[in-house]
């Protein structure tokens, strides 16, 4: 079931496989709403646009990065891994269990045979049962503009005239020059987690979130592991604690290393790959995962012919209210948010299909709210985050107090005898609120669930520790205690 080519984010111009009824032949098709990509942008039409004519194009597999060859897969390797992991350290806890065997094969097909199936149902659904809604899986960019609307050409020949148009044509991966220019076969999200057999040796370049997941997932399901990471420290944007103590239980667990530029890559006659890193060291693996970075895909678009420019990374100019500069053209999710997290494309298509409701002049067009937005690393130890590191809260000039309380302090963290997990709390001392939390340790993107929820609403910490119960003894109560742990 493995495809050794899927149809990718940053493979252009992939015709998905259903060429249905509803996909038009060449022709000029004038309509009252284009959607590029069909990500978060597919869930903006709803019985409410009924009435309007829509075209969606996606020029790769329906439904996006995330279901397709983001969130939903790694996470369901994450999960795989964490059994393996499990096992492995079963013993600990006078449970005797051993790995007989990973079966690759059979993880890769239980994913993408319950994956595919969402993504073909999703495309057959908009082709065969929304008669307002035709779908081109092409390719397609802007061609100016009429009178009547935006011009968008297909890599097909179909000319589309849209009287709007909602741009959510998400990112892709940055491949650096030295990677490209070798000429060497690498991998990227696109395609790893269809590798036809698991790596013996995995190389990785880069060390941000992408680094960290598939090198949790990796080592779990057998493989060896080297991250190369330009940088002294892995997961470099977080909060400097938690990048310190992941750098370290990182380099315990994969051959890491760091500050280490790579200045050669050679494609090796026996199929494998080697990188020359800047002191002299020499790897050589079997596979190598690029994991250096998304660029947002607005420079594809040719957004110039409609006065548009993307910025230096690609992405569209967008206001508060998901407008661009050109009127009638929105943009939403990656290919403008200054995140690249679907839990955002996800709100800011809400905002969007609200705003296209209420109509781009409204006087009550709805705002994006991105005060604090959360992110999680699905790595081992998990990690979630939101608002402020310590550094930032410091530059931004707030009055601070700060508590660290370790997973080892409570019952739980006690009793699964955790000795890496840690929470990081920062408050305002001003105004007694939290402003940044920070956790590395099991169940991180759970437990920090009613941080998010305080800082939305506004909670302050006093209130927010002594206002509500704490179930004991469950692993919530590492917040609680480094709530009353702050001093203010
Ligand atoms: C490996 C990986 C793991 C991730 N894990 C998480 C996670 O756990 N949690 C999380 O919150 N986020 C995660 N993300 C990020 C998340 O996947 C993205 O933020 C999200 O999918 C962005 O959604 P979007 O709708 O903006 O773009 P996309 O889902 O990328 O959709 C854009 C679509 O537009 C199509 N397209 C682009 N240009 C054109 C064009 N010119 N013509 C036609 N079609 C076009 C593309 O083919 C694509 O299908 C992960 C990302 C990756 C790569
Ligand atoms: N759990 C999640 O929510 C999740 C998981 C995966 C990806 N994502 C999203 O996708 C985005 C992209 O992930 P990513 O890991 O590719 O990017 P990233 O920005 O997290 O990390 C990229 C890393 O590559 C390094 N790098 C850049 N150029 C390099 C080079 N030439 N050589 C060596 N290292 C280099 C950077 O220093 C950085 O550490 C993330 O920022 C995140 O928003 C989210």
């Amino acid at each position: 079931m493995t495809r050794s080519t899927p149809p990718t984010d940053s493979t252009p111009d992939q015709t998905t496989a259903s060429q249905s009824t509803a996909t038009p032949s060449t022709a000029t098709h004038t309509v009252d709403l284009a959607i590029i990509g069909s990500g978060s942008g597919n869930s903006l039409p709803d019985n409410r646009f009924d009435d309007m004519s829509i075209a969606i194009f996606e020029r790769g597999t329906y439904g996006g990065t995330c279901l397709n060859v983001g969130c939903i897969p790694t996470k369901m390797f994450v999960y795989a891994a964490e059994v393996a992991e499990n096992v492995r350290e079963a013993q600990r806890f006078g449970i005797d269990a051993h790995i007989d065997g990973v079966r690759w094969r059979d993880i890769v097909g239980r994913v993408f045979g319950r994956i595919d199936p969402i993504s073909a149902g999703g495309e057959r659904y908009r082709v065969q049962d929304c008669p307002n809604i035709t779908v081109y899986p092409s390719m397609v960019t802007f061609a100016g503009r009429t009178d009547d609307g935006y011009v968008l050409t297909t890599r097909g020949g179909d000319t589309v005239i849209a009287r709007q148009v909602v741009i959510a044509a998400g990112s892709r991966p940055v491949i650096p020059e030295i990677v490209e220019s070798s000429g060497v076969i690498f991998h990227t999200n696109d395609d790893i987690m269809r590798l036809a057999e698991l790596p013996e040796h995995l190389i990785i370049l880069g060390s941000g979130y992408i680094a960290a997941e598939f090198a949790h997932i990796f080592s779990a399901l057998g493989s060896r592991v080297s991250i190369v990471a330009r940088s002294g420290a892995l997961l470099r944007a977080l909060d400097e604690n938690v990048s310190r103590r992941f750098t370290e239980i990182a380099s315990s667990r994969f051959d890491v290393h760091l500050n280490a530029p790579v200045t050669d890559i050679e494609q090796l006659d026996n199929g494998r790959v080697a990188l020359r890193l800047a002191d002299q060291t020499i790897l050589d693996g079997d596979a190598l995962l690029v994991a250096t970075g998304r660029v947002a895909n607005g420079d594809l678009l040719n957004l110039a012919s409609i006065g548009l420019e993307p910025d230096g990374i690609g992405r569209v100019p967008v206001d508060e209210y998901g407008r661009t500069p050109a009127p009638g053209v929105w943009a939403l999710g990656d290919v403008s948010s200054e995140y690249q997290l679907k839990h955002v494309a996800n709100h800011e298509a809400r905002v969007v299909q609200a705003n296209l409701l209420r109509g781009w002049d409204s006087d009550e067009l709805v705002a994006m709210d991105h005060r604090f937005v959360p992110a999680a690393v699905f790595t081992h130890p998990q990690i979630a985050t939101v608002g402020l590191t310590e550094a930032q809260a410091l530059d931004h000039g707030i009055d601070i107090t700060v508590k660290t309380q370790a997973y080892a302090d409570v019952a739980y963290g006690w009793a699964m005898e955790d000795t890496t997990g840690f929470v990081k709390l920062i408050a305002d001392r001003k105004t007694k609120q939290l402003v940044g939390a920070h956790i590395i340790g099991p169940q991180a993107p759970t437990v920090i669930q009613p941080v998010i929820q305080a800082m939305s609403f506004g909670l302050t910490v006093p209130d927010m520790a002594r206002g509500q119960y704490w179930i004991h003894p469950a692993m919530p109560e590492v917040l609680e205690n480094a709530l009353l742990g702050l001093e203010f």
